[in-house]
């Protein structure tokens, strides 16, 4: 699984990547799309999770049926817009642990900046998804991914609403072990650094800080 990545082609995911995109979106409608995409694309990024069988009883009788770890699982935001993915994704896996990745993006640098770093015990036998709506240059990505390999986690994976190739490039040049799960690869990024045509800025778009 060295660089892999994985577009979600899902019609239900594009079509609200398209309402996202536009910039008549509200900030309230952006935000509950958000969630809406967030939640869809938790079903890809855990269909290869380990699971494991419990004994139940179905009204008629026993069984031994499979469940996910819930708790196994840890969702890692990147702060901030990230925050703006979590929600949909833990709808999906109430138990799952969060732990916080505080990054920001120097504008004109565009050298990923930490802030703020918290992680729940016991790392090594969890499995981390990493959440942020944008992978552009892949600063921040590569920098909240290294970060978190010092805790250990027992798998990583990377999850985008949107990225491109250069991003791609980059974060999978640093850390080819982690894949990538995005639903779009846009065709590249401006002289600031945002990806084209991307959707603008995706933290003062859920939180309509613009
Ligand atoms: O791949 P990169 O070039 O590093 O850009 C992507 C980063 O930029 C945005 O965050 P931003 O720095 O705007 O912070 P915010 O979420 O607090 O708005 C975005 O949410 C990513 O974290
Ligand atoms: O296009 C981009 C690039 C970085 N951060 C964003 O929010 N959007
Ligand atoms: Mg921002």
């Amino acid at each position: 699984m060295q660089g892999e990545v994985t577009v979600i082609e899902h019609p239900l995911v594009q079509h609200k990547l398209t309402l996202a995109r536009r910039k008549s979106t509200s900030t309230n409608t952006f935000s509950r799309l958000m969630g809406e995409i967030a939640t869809l694309m938790a079903y890809e990024v855990t269909r290869e999770m380990p699971m494991q069988e419990i004994d139940i009883e179905t009204p008629i009788g026993p069984m031994r049926s499979r469940v996910i770890d819930g708790k196994k699982i840890v969702f890692v935001p990147i702060l901030r817009a990230g925050l703006g993915f979590l929600e949909g994704m833990r709808a999906v896996v109430p138990g799952a642990r969060v732990g916080h990745i505080g990054l920001y993006r120097d504008p004109k640098t565009l050298v990923a900046v930490e802030y703020y770093f918290k992680m729940p015990q016991g790392m090594r036998n969890r499995d981390a998804i990493v959440i942020d709506p944008m992978l552009a240059t892949g600063n921040s990505a590569v920098a909240a991914v290294e970060r978190l390999k010092e805790a250990s986690p027992r798998s990583i994976r990377f999850v985008c609403l949107l990225t491109c190739p250069e991003g791609l490039e980059h974060f999978h040049d640093k850390h080819p072990d982690v894949p990538v799960f995005t639903a779009a690869i846009d065709p590249g990024l401006n002289d600031h650094g945002y990806i084209v045509p991307g959707l603008g800025d995706a933290g003062d778009r859920i939180f309509g800080t613009k």
